[in-house]
């Protein structure tokens, strides 16, 4: 059975990138996307967005919604301190799968729990069976029409606290039209646009980041 497009890309990984370097293994695949096959990772421009949210928020306790071959969650992962944890969702087990090898391989796999599942079914276990008390930030990057419900579920489920971060990818390609209506329309979000690149394309995207009032 041939391999699928992200087998190729933790291949390309395990042979080019330097084990236990999470930078490395970010490079490698931002190169690999670049010039060989394309894939929905947050890439390079929108990453050093993420990066300088997550050295703002110095967050304890992160979500990543959307895992697929786990770029992101190394991105976040490579800037926690000490103790700090991230919790990542995905459904799909072969990229469950994929991004569980490219994050042992960058070395970060002690703050990193991948919970395979729908997020509308992982939220509300978050407080109970992951322990988690509140969220300091989250990251979402899953199906774009799941950004509005899941951000209300947040709120329902207690999981935000006055201050809690959350930023959104793609919020102009493919776009959260929905998200953005919620999010821009609600006084108990403060939110900033961040213009960007679509990843590893002259396409024009952006980021939202929406602060929690409580
Ligand atoms: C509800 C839910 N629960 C758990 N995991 C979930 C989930 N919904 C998706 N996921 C998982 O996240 C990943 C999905 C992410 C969705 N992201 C996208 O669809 C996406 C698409 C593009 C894009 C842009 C222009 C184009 F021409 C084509 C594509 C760019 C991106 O950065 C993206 O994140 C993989 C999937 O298994
Ligand atoms: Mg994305």
């Amino acid at each position: 059975m041939n391999q699928s497009k992200e087998q190729r890309i933790l291949n390309f990984v395990l042979q080019n990138a330097v084990r236990g370097d999470p930078c490395s293994v970010v490079d490698t695949i931002d190169k690999y996307c670049s010039q060989k096959e394309w894939a929905m990772n947050v890439g390079c421009e929108k990453g050093l967005i993420l990066d300088k949210t997550v050295e703002e928020i110095k967050p304890s306790v992160v979500l990543e919604l959307g895992t697929y071959c786990g770029y992101s969650a190394i991105r976040i992962a490579r800037l926690l301190k000490a103790g700090a944890r991230l919790l990542t969702v995905e459904f799909n087990p072969e990229f469950a799968a994929i991004a569980k090898q490219m994050i042992e391989f960058a070395g970060v796999q002690d703050k990193v729990n991948i919970l395979e599942g729908p997020s509308e079914e992982i939220i509300p276990q978050l407080k109970k069976k992951y322990e988690v008390d509140t969220l300091d930030f989250v990251f979402l990057d899953h199906w774009k029409d799941r950004y509005s419900p899941d951000t209300i579920l947040l709120q329902e489920c207690n999981l935000l606290r006055k201050g809690s971060v959350l930023l959104a990818d793609n919020v102009i390609c493919p776009g959260a039209p929905e998200f953005l209506k919620y999010i821009r329309n609600n006084p108990s979000f403060q939110c900033t646009n961040y213009p960007a690149h679509l990843e590893y394309m002259e396409v024009q995207d952006a980021m939202e980041k929406a602060v929690f009032l409580g």
